[in-house]
């Protein structure tokens, strides 16, 4: 939840901040990030590419190192790129597991954060049959399900913005629903976003 938005009326303006989307697994955010770099001119950075970049593929970190190990180098890679003044107009997508490591929970608090909310439908098809995702081992479906039920509650908790990605919605709907609400947020006003049904 963000505690710089909106600024008071004669405070300076703030500087800027990233936007980090959050939710679950193939909710869509790499795809989103990547869509608002080519269409609104954001930075693109994702987490998971900048550990990927730097160790290599994330099923053999896991299976070389344990989830641990990846935990805290993915709270790493957020503290850096959310201290750097470089990707200050990013819009950066984080792993669906970042917000459930406290530390991580604690940055996000004080940033810009839009929750890309999902339905089972929207999801299964694109996670059916999925070995690159270690969490969602052996079973894609029932892990994605029991993942979601654990961490929803934290999703919610940080998002400033809620964006609907139910029913396959095309990226470019929900790229324009985020560009209208940063937009929206950044001159002060409230988010209006409506819940949607997942
Ligand atoms: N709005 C969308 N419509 C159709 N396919 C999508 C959409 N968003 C994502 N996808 C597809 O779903 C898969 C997972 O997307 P990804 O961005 O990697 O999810 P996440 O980063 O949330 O895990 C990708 O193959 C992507 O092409
Ligand atoms: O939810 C998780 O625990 C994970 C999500 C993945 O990112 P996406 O949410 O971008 O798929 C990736 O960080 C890793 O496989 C763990
Ligand atoms: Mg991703």
């Amino acid at each position: 939840m963000n505690a710089q938005f909106p600024a008071p009326a004669d405070a300076a303006p703030a500087p800027q901040r990233p936007v980090v989307l959050i939710g679950p697994m193939a909710a869509g955010k790499s795809f989103l990030a990547l869509h608002m770099s080519k269409f609104y001119g954001y930075d693109f950075v994702d987490a998971d590419q900048v550990i990927v970049s730097r160790h290599g593929v994330i099923p053999k970190i896991f299976a070389e190192h344990g989830e641990k190990y990846f935990r805290d180098l993915e709270a790493d890679t957020i503290a850096e790129v959310l201290r750097d003044p470089d990707h200050a107009n990013a819009i950066f997508s984080v792993g669906g597991g970042a917000p459930m490591t406290p530390s991580v929970r604690e940055m996000l608090r004080h940033e810009l954060v839009a929750y890309l909310k999902v339905d089972t439908e929207t999801v299964l098809p694109r996670i059916s049959g999925n070995r690159t995702r270690p969490m969602l081992q052996p079973d894609p479906e029932r892990r994605w399900q029991e993942l979601y039920e654990a961490r929803r509650g934290c999703y919610e908790e940080l998002a400033d913005i809620t964006l609907d990605g139910t029913r396959n919605r095309p990226v470019a709907e929900i790229g324009a629903d985020l560009e209208a609400a940063i937009t929206r947020l950044r001159s002060g006003a409230p988010d209006t976003t409506q819940e949607v049904q997942a």
